[in-house]
């Protein structure tokens, strides 16, 4: 259960503590922001609304945190992370069950969530030990006019306070992503998580405070992004922030100050269908890349475009496999629950009134009960149809019918969105042609789009996003490059 056996400490009557100073704390203000269950649409959980002045104390602690933790033994960061990751899977039945209950994540999904992301943090600490312990040494005398009179020693350097700001759909996962490779590197972490799943958020933060981490190189601040949003990411002591979410990235982007910054942002992602595709194989890709977790995945197959001659049979491949997805409540693990939200569920239905108003074929009657969506395949959409565009992130998937490849690249391109896109064909030469032609991050040969495994790049284009994710290039993001420079008196040549 939430909040109890060493998870007491964080929660103070019915409401969630914040987490400042290595300690659990109640905010001033005295406010509280509840937490909708998606399933039952009435309040699960109650979490601190934080303040300014507490943001500021936090900003300050995190800043002296981080220089003596950049003096810490990497391999003892990576002790620490390993343990952090430990306590984290051995405590994976409260944190998923909040996943439940907060955005209605099916059970075993959940489970899932919270063991991938144990797994990411060891990876990350294992990858940091690798590649943080490795730097260059450069010569002068490559560039033309130099003598051999200068040695120069790079490394690898924390940039300070990172700011992490991870979407409702993972969490925790997507937290870990941010918050490990933060630490391996040396840097201190600040947290806000999505105010729907804060408290699973929180419940992982304490695996952390339960490793022992040094006080105040971890904070959590809770409270919702419209009002302390702004002031965190405008913040002077954030030195990076790493944001994980829809359109308030471009938001922050144009407000933040000059710091680096890792934007992953919403998708449209394609699946292009030729006439040769193993269609049995892509019905299947389609089908779980466009309904897990209700098509609420940033990387969630978004639109298919496939060839006028095999969209029939393509298309009663997928409607039969739609017809056995199960509905209802994520405890029973069903593959479809409810979205997020009520206002997520009257977008999504906006979307699918758009694409009935203008003709597109209903493969299955629309339904909806509060959040809960059935799933609702759309054949024969086009694109002066809402749909073709947007991004529903719930259990609706449009089908558009092209009559050449080219016709499926220009749709693909013409979004402003590039996050990933896939491709199904026996012919490996027009795959690679495809995805070289498609502006997207990330191109899936003969399967859905996804971001795992987690070590893998992963990156968005256009609106989808700046920078690269992955563990790797998450740790070379969090840090910059110093150089020393060793001045020679005279030339020296090693000799031969
Ligand atoms: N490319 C990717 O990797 C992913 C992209 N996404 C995209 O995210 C969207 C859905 O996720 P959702 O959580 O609703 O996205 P949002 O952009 O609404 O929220 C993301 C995070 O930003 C916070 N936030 C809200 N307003 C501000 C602000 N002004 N300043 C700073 N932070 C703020 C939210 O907090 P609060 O909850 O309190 O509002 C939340 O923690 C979809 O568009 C989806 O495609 C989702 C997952 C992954
Ligand atoms: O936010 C998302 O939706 C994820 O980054 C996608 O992750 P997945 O492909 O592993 O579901």
């Amino acid at each position: 259960m939430a909040g109890n056996g060493v998870f007491a400490e964080i929660i103070d009557g019915d409401v969630f503590k914040y987490y400042c100073e290595g300690e659990w704390k109640k905010s001033t203000s005295g406010k509280s922001v509840p937490i909708i269950n998606p399933t039952t649409r009435k309040t699960q959980y109650k979490v601190q609304a934080c303040t300014q002045e507490e943001v500021n104390k936090v900003m300050e602690i995190s800043k002296a945190a981080q220089k003596s933790w950049a003096k810490t033994p990497l391999w003892k960061r990576a002790e620490l992370l390993h343990k952090a990751a430990a306590i984290l899977k051995e405590h994976k039945a409260p944190i998923a069950e909040c996943l439940v209950k907060e955005i209605a994540k099916p059970a075993k999904d959940a489970v899932t969530e919270v063991v991938r992301s144990g797994d990411l943090i060891s990876y990350t600490a294992e990858e940091g030990v690798r590649i943080l312990g490795e730097g260059k040494f450069l010569v002068s005398d490559s560039f033309p006019g130099n003598e051999r009179t200068k040695y120069c020693l790079t490394s690898k350097i924390p940039l300070g306070v990172i700011l992490a700001i991870p979407p409702f759909n993972y969490p925790v996962n997507l937290a870990v992503s941010k918050i490990a490779p933060a630490l391996i590197a040396g840097n201190s972490l600040v947290l806000k998580p999505p105010t729907q799943g804060a408290v699973a958020a929180l419940h992982m933060v304490h695996c952390f405070h339960l490793a022992g981490f040094p006080k105040g190189l971890i904070s959590c601040v809770t409270g919702k992004g419209s009002e302390i949003g702004d002031f965190l990411t405008m913040h002077p002591g954030v030195n990076c922030i790493s944001f994980t979410g829809g359109d308030t990235g471009v938001a922050i982007s144009k407000k933040a100050g000059m710091v680096p910054l890792q934007m992953e942002l919403g998708g449209k992602d394609a699946c292009i269908v030729l006439e040769d595709a193993d269609l049995d194989l892509a019905a299947g890709n389609i089908v779980k890349g466009g309904f897990s977790y209700s098509g609420q995945r940033c990387t969630a197959v978004k639109v298919v475009l496939v060839m006028e001659s095999v969209a029939d049979t393509l298309v009663e491949k997928v409607k039969a496999k739609v017809e056995k997805l199960t509905v209802g409540p994520p405890e029973d693990n069903c593959d479809i629950t409810p979205v997020v939200s009520e206002s997520s569920a009257n977008f999504i239905e906006g979307l699918v009134m758009d694409a009935k108003q203008k003709n597109a074929t209903f493969c299955q009657p629309y339904k909806r009960e509060g959040n809960l969506i059935w799933p609702l395949l759309l054949d024969n959409v086009r694109p002066d149809m809402r749909i073709a565009w947007e991004e529903p992130f719930g259990p609706v998937l449009p089908v558009i019918r092209i009559n050449s490849v080219e016709e499926g690249i220009h749709h693909c391109n013409a979004s402003n969105f590039g996050l990933q896109g896939c491709v199904f064909t026996k012919d490996i030469n027009k795959a690679i042609l495809i995805s070289d032609a498609m502006e997207t991050g990330t191109v899936q040969i003969n399967s859905a789009p996804a971001r795992g495994p987690d070590h893998f790049p992963f990156q968005g284009i256009k609106d989808s996003g700046i920078g690269s994710q992955g563990i790797t290039n998450s740790i070379n993001m969090m840090t910059k490059v110093k150089t020393t420079v060793i001045n020679l008196p005279t030339p020296s040549y090693t000799m031969g």
